[in-house]
């Protein structure tokens, strides 16, 4: 192998905690990867599971503590397996639901669809899962049912008391994403008011003490006479030991340059020396995705014998469903699958055919500064916890291999242990709105698992009260505060939307809300760059991206959504796809809100003032002096670029509004468009009334 000559000598390990009165339970269990190959049946296979050792103590503390920890290494069996454990215990006897969490919603839809498949029952019936926007469980027969912790969060706003759920299961924990620590702040408190109520937290690598110190505080409730009832409030931990087959690590030699380019050579390499098994490669986003996609598929092309037999497949968020599918259908004979992805497939995702693992070390992941009021999308190093993840997806039905392209020096030395809380590196916009929906009015006093700070707060008040959704006592606004809670999206698209409703441009700013969820609508990659700027041109619109954008929209429309037009135009037919789905799915909110579904028929300006009232916090403005298209953000003053990619790019009008900033060796503008600065003060006077009249003037 070029790039690998270092087998790794690093081994995962469990932290054990037995300090601050916490009960610490730990049986010895072998690993799975002595069962060898064979399969054997269903019930077999789940009795192999580290995991199944457990089974009687997790039951246990599960009955006599409010809330157990389980730390278990990845593919122990945590996922799949405790639930069923709680249904057969009669946990979900008398019409009570058991519900599992996950922070993703390919992970929700895998492990419902697995566990449905252990149980022998068909999906949505006994076990099912609900994501944004889809539900598919049935209210009278589903005991257990998978959801993303948003959409529990979610439904909270109806059943502030998750009375249907007698357990729930937080899982993956270790993520820390806003909605697990969200979800893990209101839990404690629903548990004082529902001490019946049973929690498991359960992780990879979860920092044990720091989650039991945070669950701690809670009080056992007492009788008359003074005694304990109802089960132990404090925490227990609980320590699986064992878990999937084994996997071995290979480490680069030296530091890899361009991760791209070594991603595809360690594949190719694999494909000619390694035995038959499929490989999964970690990148960070879809441009570096789409591009190894590309130089792996010429390869096949042009070098017919050495990568002969690959199906070369890209994973990210912004592929439609159907293409997100094709990763769990089986490999042909004598073929490899490859599936290249974002870290969506770090966690709790079984793909069967996969033997081996190669991991880029980075991911994207979101920064937030709250003094200069700046969210960034960086392509950041990973976390030795994020690492174990992916290693974990080789060794699931069978031994595997992880080739990491970094340094085991780098590895031991220089990875952080665990992530930084996403709470504490975003903006704090959507956490906010979703709390006040949920009656929560001390914001700044809630109790959280890791605190973010008292700035990122402020701002994320300040923001929603100049979005017009929180009112002088910072409560809820009815019912435009309401309605923007309602939609599931970020607060500033969802605002967005209510004020396209008065400006009679909903048809196309539906069309806009479900083209900027997705990362991208083009066919990037190195090489295609003319070509693709070429492309652009045909759709561009003077008035910036978001424009842009319905034109192209409108001429896939007009092609009968070809695939081939796409193909013509270096436009993502699967994007496209996505981008029809999604809007279906807001179109239907919009008019369960009341929205008048209405085209503006070409009058732009009602579409920028559209965006502007949902974005005017992202207003910036070029720099007079400027040659090189330097723009200040008028709140905050910030340098910021329009990105290569946009249409605006080097057009550089005097004002512009931007969805999003991505970090390299500047902060770029990705998705631009124009206004008259006059709409700002006209869509946020409060925001804007400390800016000189000129700062925002004409
Ligand atoms: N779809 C599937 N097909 C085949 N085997 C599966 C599937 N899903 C799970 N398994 C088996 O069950 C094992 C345990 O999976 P499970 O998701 O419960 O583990 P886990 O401990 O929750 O791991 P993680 O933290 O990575 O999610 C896997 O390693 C695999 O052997």
């Amino acid at each position: 192998m070029s790039h690998f000559w270092k087998p790794g000598t690093e081994k995962p390990r469990i932290v054990d905690d037995e300090e601050g009165g916490v009960l610490f339970l730990s049986t010895a269990a072998s690993s799975s990867s002595s069962s060898g190959f064979g399969y054997g049946s269903m019930e077999k296979q789940r009795q192999r599971l580290p995991v199944y050792k457990y089974r009687t103590a997790i039951l246990y503390l599960v009955e006599t503590h409010a809330t157990s920890i389980i730390v278990g290494e990845t593919g122990s069996g945590k996922t799949t397996q405790i639930p069923q454990y709680l249904k057969e215990a009669g946990w979900a006897d008398g019409g009570r639901v058991i519900a599992c969490t996950q922070p993703r919603r390919l992970a929700v839809q895998s492990v419902a669809a697995r566990v449905a498949e252990e149980m022998g029952v068909k999906l949505g019936e006994e076990v099912g899962y609900t994501i944004r926007f889809e539900d598919l469980t049935n209210t009278n027969t589903t005991t257990i049912k998978f959801l993303t912790d948003g959409v529990l969060l979610r439904e909270m706003m109806d059943d502030p008391l998750l009375t249907k759920y007698s357990v729930i299961m937080v899982d993956e924990a270790h993520e820390r994403s806003i909605s697990t620590d969200i979800l893990l702040g209101l839990l404690k408190k629903i548990q004082r008011r529902r001490p019946e109520l049973r929690l498991i937290i359960s992780s990879a690598t979860i920092e044990a003490k720091s989650m039991s110190a945070f669950f701690q505080a809670s009080k056992r409730r007492r009788g008359l006479e003074g005694e304990e009832l109802g089960p132990r409030m404090e925490p227990a931990i609980l320590s699986v030991e064992g878990r999937g087959f084994n996997v071995q690590i290979h480490f680069a030699e030296e530091p890899v340059s361009d991760y791209v380019q070594a991603v595809v050579s360690t594949v190719l390499s694999i494909h000619n020396q390694e035995p038959m098994g499929d490989i999964l490669v970690f990148l960070t986003g879809q441009d570096d995705i789409d591009t190894a996609v590309k130089l792996l598929n010429e390869e096949a092309q042009s070098n017919g014998k050495k990568s002969s037999g690959l199906i070369v497949l890209p994973l990210y968020s912004g592929l439609s469903r159907a293409e997100q599918e094709l990763i769990f259908t089986p490999t042909p004979r004598g073929k490899r699958k490859v599936v290249i992805s974002t870290n969506i497939a770090e966690t709790s995702l079984t793909l069967e055919g996969i033997v081996y693992v190669v991991d880029s070390g980075f991911s994207k992941q979101r920064f937030y500064n709250p003094i200069s009021d700046i969210e960034n999308l960086v392509v950041a190093p990973l976390s030795k916890a994020s690492a174990r993840q992916r290693a974990g997806r080789a060794g699931r039905v069978r031994p595997g291999k992880c080739y990491r392209l970094y340094t085991e020096e780098y590895f031991v030395n220089e990875m952080s242990a665990e992530g930084i809380p996403e709470m504490q590196r975003s903006n704090l916009v959507s956490c906010v709105i979703q709390l006040k929906a949920l009656g929560i009015d001390n914001i700044l006093g809630f109790d959280w698992p890791a605190s973010p700070s008292p700035e990122a707060m402020i701002r994320a008040l300040e923001v929603l009260y100049s979005l017009g959704v929180l009112d002088d006592d910072a409560k809820l606004t009815t019912p435009a505060g309401f309605q923007v809670a309602e939609i599931p999206l970020e607060p500033m698209i969802s605002k967005m939307i209510l004020s396209s409703n008065e400006l009679g441009c909903s048809e196309e700013i539906l069309t806009i809300a479900a083209t900027l969820s997705i990362q991208s609508i083009w066919v990037s990659g190195r090489g295609v760059q003319k070509e693709l700027d070429e492309a652009k041109l045909r759709f561009a619109a003077a008035e910036g991206d978001h424009v842009t954008f319905l034109n192209v929209y409108k001429g896939f429309l007009q092609s009968g959504k070809s695939s081939q037009w796409c193909h013509k135009n270096h436009v993502n037919y699967q994007a496209m796809k996505k981008v029809i789905e999604i809007r279906g799915q807001l179109r239907r909110i919009a008019q369960r809100l009341g929205i008048v579904l209405k085209s503006c028929e070409g009058d732009m300006k009602a579409v920028r003032k559209a965006v502007t009232a949902g974005f005017f916090a992202n207003a910036c403005r070029l720099e007079a002096f400027s040659h090189s298209g330097m723009y200040k953000t008028v709140r905050g003053s910030q340098e910021v670029y329009i990105h290569p990619s946009s249409v605006l790019f080097r057009v550089n009008p005097k004002w512009v509004i931007f969805h999003s900033l991505v970090s390299t060796d500047r902060q770029y503008m990705r998705n631009v468009i124009s206004i008259d600065p006059s709409w700002l003060r006209e869509a946020a006077p409060h925001f804007y009334q400390h800016q000189p009249h000129n700062a925002i003037g004409h």
